[in-house]
C-alpha cells in the first residue's frame, strides 16, 4: 500500500535520510524500530508530507506522491498521530476531533462510533478541554482525531512514549482492532522493543538515517536489534 524507495533527508548539510526504503501493507502492522535521532520521525513526517525528501520515491496505492501536499495525503487516506500528540488544549475533546473532519467531504463529516468503543474516556471526557486529559487520554485523543478521517494507512509516531502501561495496552489492543476488524494498515515506530514485538507483522530496525535490519517481527534476532536500541 505504501512504498518508500531510496529515501534521502537533508536538513541543511545535515543527512537525515540515507536510501531508507520501508513498505507498509494494508492489514499489516509496520514497526520502525530504532533509538533517538536515527531519522524515525523524519521518515514519518517525510511520508505525510511535513518534510520534502531530497531523493528517493513515496507511493501510495501505487500513485506517488512524494510531491503532494500535507492534506492531499490524508485525503487519499493517510492519518498521522505526531509524537507529543500535538492536540488542541483548549479545544474540547469533541473539538479536536472534529478538526479531523477537514480532510472529508460534507457528508462524511461524522465522528465514528467506533472511536468511542475503542476509548470511552473520550465519550466520557467529549466537553472537557483537551489540555485537561492526561498524557495516555490525550494519545488516545490524538489517536480518535486520527481516525475521524477514515484513513486506509495509519502513521503513530512513539505512540507509548510517556504513558502508563495500562493505557498501553489499550493502544495495543486498539490498533490490533483497527488491522483486524477494519484492514488498516499501521505504521509506527517505537523505541520500545516490547510493544513492538508483541503488535509487529514487519519490522524494520534504524540506525544513524539507514535502515540496519529488516524482516517479519517472529524471525528478529533480539540480541541484534537490542545492540541497536541501547546507547
Ligand atoms: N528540523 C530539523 N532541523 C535540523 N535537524 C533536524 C531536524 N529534525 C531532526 N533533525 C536531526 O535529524 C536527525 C534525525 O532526527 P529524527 O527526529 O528524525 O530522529 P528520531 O529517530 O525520530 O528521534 P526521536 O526519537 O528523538 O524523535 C537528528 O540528528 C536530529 O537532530
Amino acid at each position: 500500500m505504501l512504498t518508500v524507495e531510496d529515501a534521502t533527508l537533508h536538513y541543511g548539510a545535515a543527512r537525515a535520510l540515507k536510501g531508507v526504503s520501508v513498505t507498509a501493507e494494508t492489514a499489516k502492522i509496520t514497526c520502525i524500530l530504532g533509538r533517538n535521532g536515527v531519522g524515525k520521525t523524519s521518515l514519518l513526517r517525510s511520508i505525510v508530507g511535513h518534510h520534502a525528501l531530497s531523493g528517493g520515491r513515496i507511493s501510495f496505492e501505487g500513485q506517488a506522491i512524494d510531491r503532494k501536499p500535507a492534506y492531499d495525503r490524508a485525503r487519499l487516506g493517510i492519518a498521522f498521530v505526531p509524537q507529543g500528540r500535538e492536540i488542541f488544549p483548549l479545544l474540547s475533546v469533541e473539538e479536536n476531533l472534529k478538526t479531523g473532519f477537514a480532510v472529508l467531504k460534507g457528508k462524511a463529516r461524522s465522528i465514528p462510533a467506533m472511536i468511542f468503543e475503542l476509548f470511552p474516556v473520550l465519550r466520557d471526557m467529549m466537553h472537557r478541554r483537551g489540555g485537561d486529559l492526561s498524557g495516555g487520554q490525550q494519545q488516545q485523543l490524538a489517536i480518535g482525531r486520527a481516525l475521524v478521517t477514515r484513513p486506509k494507512l495509519l502513521v503513530l509516531d512513539e505512540p507509548t512514549e510517556g504513558i502508563q502501561p495500562s493505557i498501553i495496552k489499550d493502544i495495543g489492543r486498539a490498533i490490533r482492532y483497527l488491522r483486524d476488524e477494519h484492514g488498516i494498515g499501521i505504521l509506527l515506530v517505537e523505541q520500545y522493543l516490547d510493544f513492538c514485538r508483541e503488535l509487529a507483522d514487519e519490522v524494520y530496525v534504524m540506525d544513524r538515517g539507514e535502515v540496519v535490519h529488516s524482516g517479519e517481527a517472529a524471525t528478529l534476532d533480539l540480541p541484534d536489534v537490542r545492540r541497536y536500541l541501547t546507547v
